[in-house]
């Protein structure tokens, strides 16, 4: 099966700032697929490089199987700011919607404005901020794209809206096979939705894979305070913190882990993305741990 997005040894430069660093993804289409990391990690820039808006500094991406190309049928964006045309209405953007699009679904986009009430006749300049990403997020998905880029899309939205909305996303990946790939602060709400996952920290991919794989590789250690531990092969650190007593690590390993001298203990997704993110951030202390060598 194509991908939905591959990008080998991606790189973005916006003059001297590194905003993506020799990225590596090789993403399985039909996925609904979560992309985290903190501010300024680079999310908006693999989202914009996948959608066509920027061109690679270096390095190769390719979104189902092809070079993107902005204003793709097949690819829908809908950009962190939720861009809709304030002088006309929300009617006039299901027209216009229409009128580009050829695979444009009528339905799908009607049932969607009522569904999260949308009045037909109100200008989107008049909207509230979580209205006019609903109706950005409705445009794009009418189109009916074989891949949808959503950046941030549910930060502007209610909890019930934001509910109704992820589930809306699964069904049209369950229903239409429509990959998704979106960025989002809100790791409880990925968990819920998303099926793969890239963790994105200071410009690089730390880690991406099957939302399953992941939670069946990582592992919580905690024990006794120790300066130096073998975790031997095939196991990576990710994390760790010290009391003067304890000594908790984040490892992540296909094989079980059966040490008594450790409790080990199942980690959740949030668990595991802020692990890459404050491992990444170098929170340890100056003790080089065994398996890192
Ligand atoms: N147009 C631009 N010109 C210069 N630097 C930019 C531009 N856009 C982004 N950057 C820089 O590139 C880096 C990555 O930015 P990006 O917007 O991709 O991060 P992000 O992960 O989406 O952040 P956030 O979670 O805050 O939205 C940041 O250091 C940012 O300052």
């Amino acid at each position: 099966m194509t991908s939905a997005l591959v990008a080998d040894s991606l790189t973005k430069r916006y003059g001297r700032r590194t905003a993506l660093k020799d990225c590596t993804l090789d993403i399985p289409a039909g996925h609904v697929v979560g992309l985290v990391g903190p501010n300024g990690a680079g999310k908006s820039t693999l989202l914009q490089l996948a959608c066509g808006l920027l061109d690679p500094t270096a390095g190769r991406i390719e979104v189902l199987g092809t070079r993107p190309v902005s204003g793709s049928p097949r690819v829908g964006f809908v950009a962190q700011d939720t861009p809709v045309y304030a002088g006309l209405t929300v009617a006039d953007h299901l027209r216009m919607g229409a009128h580009l699009n050829p695979s444009w679904d009528a339905a799908l986009a009607e049932q969607r404005i009522a569904q999260v009430g949308l009045d037909p006749n109100q200008k989107a300049g008049k909207l509230s901020g979580g209205q006019r990403a609903q109706l950005a997020l409705t445009v794009a998905a009418a189109k009916r794209p074989n891949l949808l880029l959503l950046d941030e899309p549910v930060a502007a939205l209610d909890p019930l809206a934001r509910r109704t909305f992820l589930q809306g996303l699964m069904e049209l990946t369950a229903e239409q096979g429509m990959s998704i790939v979106m960025s989002s602060h809100l790791v409880a709400d990925l968990e819920r939705v998303c099926d793969y996952l890239i963790v994105l920290v200071a410009s690089q991919v730390r880690v991406a894979g099957d939302v399953d794989d992941l939670l069946a590789t990582h592992h919580r250690l905690v024990g006794q305070r120790r300066d130096t531990v073998d975790l031997g092969a095939g196991r990576a650190l990710v994390e760790q913190s010290h009391t003067d007593v304890q000594s908790t690590l984040v490892v992540r390993s296909t094989a079980p882990i059966v040490d008594p001298s450790w409790q080990v203990d199942q980690l959740d997704l949030e668990d595991i993305v802020l692990a890459y993110m404050s491992g990444a951030a170098g929170n340890g202390p100056d003790r080089v741990l065994e398996g890192q060598r």
